[in-house]
């Protein structure tokens, strides 16, 4: 695969000094479903702004299928599709004319066959003659998806598509999604939901305070989130973990008091009960058992911390 998208050093301070990007650098394969995954202010929709040109970057590049964004703008946003946020709809109009009016945004000539093959792969055929204010809000976001792919572009940006909506219409939207990238359009979506990225993502990248964090095939970034912790605390302290354990690979707690394994959730035998088995045959008593589960927020952590 090769990138269709490449950002290289990009920063955005806005006015009042606010800096919302750092030097973001990214590559985004053509064809892949890329997840955007921060927290509230983490930079996701600046960067989505500055690629699709609503917002200027202050220093750095991007291309879009080879063309700069700044230089050979009207090439490089041709190219790109963009579901906003916020539903921002003509109420009056109808489905069909609303999604008709973008295209010719783009000057792209009339082609009612491939606006007929969008509303219908949006299920929006039979509400084409319906006014958008009639529209239910799910209905409304695949108004906006249709728009954005009403001039044929390679590159679509989902910003939050399914932040407020029910579970029903998240896993509608994950299937309008994977329909989408099979007919061969480059996908990338921000979430906050971790669970989303898991459903639809190819690759995660994961951004933070301005900075991408990670950038990471799904199933690398799974393995770290699928791992748990179990804290044994013993009745008597020990000063080391006995050889007869050293396969569990346990870390001993402050003072000796306790032992911690780590273990992978998603993993069909976790070791929980041999190690217990073993645990009192080497004659350690315990006290008490607690788990914990790695969350995003201790990739940030770690992440943050690591850099540092
Ligand atoms: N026009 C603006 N002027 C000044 N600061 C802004 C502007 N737009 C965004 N910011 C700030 O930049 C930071 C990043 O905002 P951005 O909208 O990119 O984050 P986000 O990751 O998309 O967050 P969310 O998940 O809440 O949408 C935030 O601290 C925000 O307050």
């Amino acid at each position: 695969m090769s990138a269709i998208v490449q950002a290289k050093d990009v920063t955005k301070t806005y006015e009042g000094g606010f800096q919302a990007l750092k030097g973001v650098s990214l590559d985004i394969e053509q064809g892949e479903i890329l997840a955007l995954l921060g927290p509230n202010g983490a930079g996701k929709t600046t960067l989505i702004s500055v690629i699709c040109g609503m917002v200027n970057a202050s220093s750095g590049s991007i291309t879009v299928g080879g063309h700069d964004i700044v230089r050979d703008f009207r090439a490089a946003r041709r190219l790109i599709g963009l579901v906003p946020q916020e539903i921002a709809l003509e109420p009056f109009e109808t489905v069909i004319n609303s999604v008709r009016f973008s295209r010719g945004l783009f000057g792209k000539p009339r082609n009612d066959a491939y606006i007929e093959r969008v509303l219908r792969q949006l299920s929006l055929w039979d509400k084409k003659d319906a006014r958008v204010k009639e529209l239910s809000g799910g209905m409304k976001r695949r108004v906006l998806i249709a728009k954005a792919l009403s001039h044929e572009p390679r590159v679509l940006f989902l910003d939050e598509p399914t932040a407020g909506v029910d579970v029903e219409l998240r896993k509608d939207m994950w299937g309008i999604v994977r329909g989408l990238q099979a007919d061969g359009v480059t996908i990338i979506l921000t979430t906050h939901y971790i669970e989303e990225a898991e459903a639809i993502a190819d690759r995660v990248g994961v951004i933070n305070g301005g900075e991408i964090l990670l950038v990471s095939d799904k199933a690398d970034l799974m393995a770290q989130m699928g791992r748990k912790e179990l804290r044994i605390e013993l009745q008597a302290p020990v000063t080391e973990i006995p050889e007869a354990l050293a396969r569990y690979d346990l870390k001993l707690g402050a003072n000796g008091e306790s032992l911690v394994y780590s273990y992978d959730t998603h993993s069909e035998r976790t070791g929980i009960t041999a190690l217990l088995s073993d645990l009192a045959e080497q004659g350690l008593i315990l006290k008490d058992v607690s788990t914990s589960q790695s969350s995003l927020e201790d990739i940030f952590v770690g992440l943050v911390e690591g850099a540092s």
